[in-house]
């Protein structure tokens, strides 16, 4: 589903590489962690993941495609395939959280009838349903990144991306999310998490790859987090 060759990536005006010849393979349904010291190089992954960046050096495949050789016009395609979630939620915050979930399905032409049927399946399998008209600031954090995960897998996309979905959230908020995470895995959908959270990686012992200075370290099966911050 994703797989690395020989990644490198200098950021212009640098001299040091924010990856360094990283080669790694990620199979279809895998939950993958993420995980290193800051400025380690997980961002870069996931950037040169969505096509937001171009490597330096090596080639980078996602849903079969190399993206070095994809047509600007085909990238929002590449895109659709991909959910994302961040640690800042970024919802439309003058939108309902229904708006902000059918805002997902209508910039990609989703039909009007497609968005009444599966804007509640969504909020309904977040645990949100209920809450539609509600504003994203009356909602607690775990409810706005529950919104904001309803919205990157509205559209059922073959892998789900999150950078750090935890980090602005407490430790039992956090374990809902990771549920959540863990259920729309179980559907099928590749999940790779960038994270700091010691805890959610330890308790939930999927692969963990990790990063160092932009090499890979680790790669593990049911791994822990595994060092020192
Ligand atoms: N746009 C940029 N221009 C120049 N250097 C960059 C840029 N973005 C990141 N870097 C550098 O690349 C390296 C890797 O950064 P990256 O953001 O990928 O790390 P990270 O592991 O995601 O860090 P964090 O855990 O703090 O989010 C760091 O040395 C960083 O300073």
């Amino acid at each position: 589903m994703i797989r690395f060759e020989n990644v490198s990536k200098v950021y212009d005006g640098q001299t040091r590489p924010a990856l360094a010849d990283l080669s790694l393979e990620v199979d279809k349904g895998e939950f993958v962690f993420l995980v290193g010291q800051s400025g380690s190089g997980k961002s870069t992954f996931l950037r040169l993941a969505l096509r937001e960046l171009r490597p330096s050096r090596g080639r980078v495949f996602v849903a079969g495609k190399e993206l070095n050789r994809l047509s600007s016009w085909k990238v929002p395609r590449l895109r659709r395939q991909i959910g994302t979630v961040f640690q800042d939620f970024r919802l439309l915050p003058n939108k309902t959280i229904f708006d902000n979930v059918a805002f997902a399905l209508q910039v990609i032409g989703g039909s009007r009838s497609q968005i009444v049927k599966e804007v509640p399946v969504v909020l309904e399998l977040v645990g949100l349903d209920g809450k539609e008209n509600r504003m994203p600031d009356e909602l607690s954090g775990g409810e706005q990144q529950r919104v904001a995960i309803a919205r990157a897998f509205v559209n059922r996309p073959k892998i789900l991306i999150a950078d750090e979905p935890t980090g602005n959230l407490d430790p039992s908020t956090s374990v809902g999310i990771m549920k959540l995470l863990d259920r729309i895995n179980r559907t099928g959908t590749t999940v790779l998490m960038a994270t700091h959270d010691a805890s959610i990686v330890d308790q939930m012992r999927k692969r963990v790859i990790e990063l160092d200075g932009g090499k890979l370290v680790r790669d593990q099966t049911r791994g822990v987090y595994g060092y020192q911050t």
